[in-house]
C-alpha cells in the first residue's frame, strides 16, 4: 500500500501523479536513498530490488532520473544519472560536463600533503575531492576538527564545501540538486514531479519540489530516513525507512498506477 502523505501538498502531488503518470518525473538521490549506507563508498551497491522495481516504474511514469554527488558515467538500470550533484548533464542520450575547475586540483594537493587522523579518506572524484570520517574512529569528532580547515581550503580555491553523512565535499560552486531537477523538469516537461533523498544536499531538491508546486506543477518530496540526518524527514511530505522503505514505495506506486488507481 502507498503511504499517505502527511501534508495536503504532498497528498496534491500523489493523486495528480496517479492520475497522469505519464506526465510524471521521479527524481532519485542515490546513496542512501537506492543504496544502503556502508563503511567505503567504493562498496556502495543499489539495495537488490532496485534495477527490477525502477525497471517497471520507468514502463509507467514519464520520465526517472537520479542525481547524486557521485560522478555521473555509471548508469543504474539503464536511467539517466545527473552527476556531481548536477553539474554533469545528462542530454541527447550524451553526458556532458564542463572543464575541471582549477581550484579542484590545488585542494587534492593539499590534500595529499595533510596529515588526516587515522581512518579519514579522500574520495578523488576528479570534479571534486571528498574527505570521509566514517572509518574514523570518531567520525563526528573528526569531521568537525576537519570542518574549519576545509572549509577555509574551499573558499581559498574557489570552491564550495558541500556536507554530507559523515562527508565534507570540496566541489565547484554553481550548481545543485535544486538547479539540476527544476532544469530535468523543464526539459522533460513534466506534469508532476516525486523527489527522494537522505541527505543534506538533497534539500535543494526539496525546495525545487516546493517552488515548482508555487509554479503550479504538483510534486512531493520524499525523505529516505536515517539517525545520521535528521533535517528532510522534519520537511519531507513522505517519510520512508532508508532504502528498503524507498524501494516499497516505488514498487507501491507502480502496483498503483498499473491498476489505474487515483
Ligand atoms: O547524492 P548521493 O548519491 O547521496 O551521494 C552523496 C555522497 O554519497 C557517498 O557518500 C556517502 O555514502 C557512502 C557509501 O555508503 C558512505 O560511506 C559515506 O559516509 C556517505 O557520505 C559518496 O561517497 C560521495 O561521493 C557522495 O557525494
Amino acid at each position: 500500500m502507498t503511504p499517505t502523505p502527511k501534508t495536503e501538498a504532498g497528498k496534491a502531488g500523489l493523486e495528480a501523479i496517479l492520475t497522469d503518470p505519464s506526465g510524471t518525473l521521479i527524481g532519485l538521490d542515490f546513496d542512501g536513498t537506492l543504496a544502503p549506507i556502508v563503511e567505503d563508498p567504493a562498496a556502495a551497491r543499489a539495495h537488490p530490488a532496485v534495477a527490477g522495481t525502477l525497471a517497471r516504474l520507468r514502463a509507467r511514469v514519464g520520465d526517472i532520473v537520479i542525481i547524486t554527488g557521485r560522478p555521473g558515467q555509471d548508469l543504474v538500470g539503464g536511467l539517466p544519472v545527473l552527476g556531481h550533484y548536477g553539474l554533469e548533464q545528462w542530454a541527447d542520450g550524451e553526458l556532458h560536463a564542463p572543464p575541471e575547475h582549477p581550484g579542484v586540483e590545488v585542494a587534492r594537493k593539499a590534500l595529499a600533503a595533510m596529515e588526516l587522523p587515522p581512518g579519514v579518506r579522500v574520495e578523488d572524484k576528479g570534479h571534486s575531492v571528498a574527505v570521509h570520517t566514517r572509518q574514523a574512529a570518531d567520525p563526528a569528532g573528526a569531521l568537525r576538527a576537519l570542518d574549519g580547515p576545509l572549509r577555509e581550503l574551499a573558499h581559498a580555491n574557489g570552491l564550495a564545501a558541500e556536507p554530507g553523512r559523515f562527508v565534507l565535499e570540496l566541489r565547484p560552486p554553481g550548481m545543485d540538486k535544486g538547479v539540476a531537477l527544476r532544469a530535468y523538469v523543464e526539459r522533460t516537461g513534466s506534469r508532476s514531479v516525486l523527489y527522494v533523498g537522505d541527505d543534506l544536499g538533497d534539500l535543494k531538491a526539496f525546495d525545487a519540489v516546493e517552488e515548482l508546486r508555487a509554479a503550479g506543477i504538483p510534486g512531493v518530496t520524499v525523505a529516505s530516513s536515517s539517525d545520521e540526518v535528521t533535517e528532510l524527514a522534519a520537511r519531507a511530505d513522505l517519510v520512508v525507512a532508508g532504502p528498503d522503505g524507498v524501494v516499497d514505495l516505488l514498487a507501491s506506486l507502480c502496483e498503483r498506477i498499473a491498476s489505474g488507481a487515483a
